[in-house]
This record gives structure tokens, sequence and C-alpha cells, in this order.
């Protein structure tokens, strides 16, 4: 065995050794990370690694972490080096992004107290009142649950990663049917599970919203047909609403409805 890989140590009389380290670590035989606030590192793989050596050298990390009470330990694989995803020994996955894969894994031995990965995609439906003409607006989809059911519906949509909720409903509004509106207030939200994927769930934001302009130019790619529909037309909806879900109070309905 060559000494210099592994630590001399003092032997005493149980049977036992002493190591005492004299000299900083060797820097570069152990991982460099960034500390968070939950006393836990993350790596961030830069350079293309022999998948042994990655393993080596996470090893000596790993048992210089756990002198230092580290507890967390992320490594950020960006996609390129997905081939060192296995020589991770002890890691699991956290989550992925277009462009990198995040493992994880809890070293001390107490409760892991890591948060799970995102678990909800957020929707937006707008509700777009015409006051003047007690007209709402509606539009037809050419995918998803009501393809091809001739139901008219509220635009709904998806709020972008960063993007606050009142933005991304007047952002759908104005893809979908061309219609400038301006956000009013969140009239209602309900969440539902397994509505993604079958596995992340769902909150959906139904806000109210002032139309600045009136004209339709619908969005090709996803919507068959939009229009004003006199709000007195919209008898009940598609789909019952869920007895947990709250209503939308009556407030923006017009007064002759
Ligand atoms: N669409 C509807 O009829 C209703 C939607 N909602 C809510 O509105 C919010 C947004 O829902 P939607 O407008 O239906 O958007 P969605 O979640 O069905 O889709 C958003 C966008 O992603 C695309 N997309 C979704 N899954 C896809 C897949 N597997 N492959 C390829 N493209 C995919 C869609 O084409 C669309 O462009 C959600 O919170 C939903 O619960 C609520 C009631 C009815």
């Amino acid at each position: 065995m060559d000494a210099s890989q592994i630590f001399q140590g003092e032997p005493d009389n149980y049977d036992g050794v002493t190591v005492t380290i004299t000299e900083p670590m060797d820097a570069s035989k152990i991982f460099q990370g960034e500390p968070d606030n939950y006393d836990g590192v993350t790596v961030t793989i830069a350079e293309p690694m022999d998948a042994a050596v990655f393993t080596e050298k996470l090893r000596a990390s790993l048992s210089h972490w756990r002198q230092e009470g580290k507890k967390g330990i992320w490594i950020n694989l960006p996609i390129r080096f997905a081939n060192l995803v296995e020589a991770a020994e002890g890691f699991r996955y956290h989550h992925a992004e277009p462009d990198y894969l995040m493992l994880v894994s809890w070293i001390p031995n107490t409760r892991d107290t890591i948060p799970a990965n995102a678990s909800h995609v957020v929707g937006v439906g707008a509700l777009v009142l015409n006051k003047n003409t007690g007209e709402v607006l509606v539009v037809q989809e050419k995918s998803g649950y009501f393809r091809n059911k001739n139901v008219w519906k509220l635009p709904t949509g998806v709020v972008n990663e960063g993007e606050d909720i009142c933005d991304g409903v007047a952002r759908e509004v104005e893809e979908e049917t061309g219609i400038v509106a301006d956000f009013v207030e969140v009239l209602s939200f309900r969440q539902s599970h397994k509505a993604f994927l079958n596995k992340k769930s769902d909150l959906f934001f139904l806000c109210a919203l002032t139309p600045r302009s009136y004209e339709i130019i619908e969005q090709k790619s996803e919507i068959l047909e939009a229009k004003w529909m006199p709000i007195k037309k919209i008898r009940r909806p598609a789909i019952e609403p869920e007895p947990r879900d709250v209503q939308v109070h009556g407030k923006y309905l017009p007064e002759e409805v």
C-alpha cells in the first residue's frame, strides 16, 4: 500500500490509532463548494472528469465535510457530465433542469430535512369582462381536455418561472386572443393533485381582468376560436366545481344577470 495515500497514526494500548492532522488538507484532492445557510455545501462540476477519479475525490470530500459537521451535500452536474451520475455514490436525484441535474446526499445520522423538489405548477384563468356590453372573453382550445368537445371556456395558461400571477394571466390572454387586459384581482383559487405528469399538483388562480382592447386575434397554434360571449349565455360550468373550490363572487356579474 502506498503510505502517502493513507493517514499515518500513533497506535495506543487498546488497539486504537490517533491521527493528528498537522497540515491543511490538500485542496486539490477535495471538491471546493459553496456553503449554504443550512450547513450544506453545493459543488458545481465545471470540468470533465474520469468517473473513478470523481468517486475518489468525492469520498475524500465527504470525509472532510463530515468532520466539518456539514449536512446536505449538493452536486450540480451540467448535462454534459451526466456520465458521473452513477459514480456519485450515496447521492440521489433532487431535480433536473434543461441544462443540469442536481444530486443530493444527507450525510449526518440525523433526520434528512432536504426540501422536496417543486411540487406544484401555477395556472391562471382569466375572467375578462366587458362591463359595458355584459360580455365575457371565451375560447375553444385545439389541445388539452376540451379538444374537439365544442366547449367554450375562459382563457387559461401556466405562469412562467419568475413571473407574477398578475402578469402571467394578462400575458396568456394577450397571447391567446390578442386582447390587452389589465389585471384587477384574484377571484378564487383551487388546488388539485396529480395534475401534471400524474405527479405534480396544480394551483389555479382565477383572476378578473378589465379589457383595454376588444378586437380578437386568435393564436392559431393553440386556439380554435375566441369570441365575446354574453354572460347570460353561460349557463353552467362544463366541469362542476369541487365542493372545496372557492367560488367566484357575484360582484363581477353585470347587474341584469
Ligand atoms: N384547459 C382547461 O380547460 C382548464 C384549465 N384549468 C387550469 O388552467 C391552468 C392552465 O391549464 P391549461 O390552459 O389547460 O394549460 P396546460 O397546462 O394544459 O398547458 C399549458 C401549455 O403547455 C402545453 N402542454 C401541456 N402539457 C403538454 C404536454 N404533455 N405535451 C405538450 N404540450 C403540453 C399546452 O399545449 C399549453 O401550451 C391549470 O392550472 C389548469 O388546472 C382549469 C380549468 C379548465
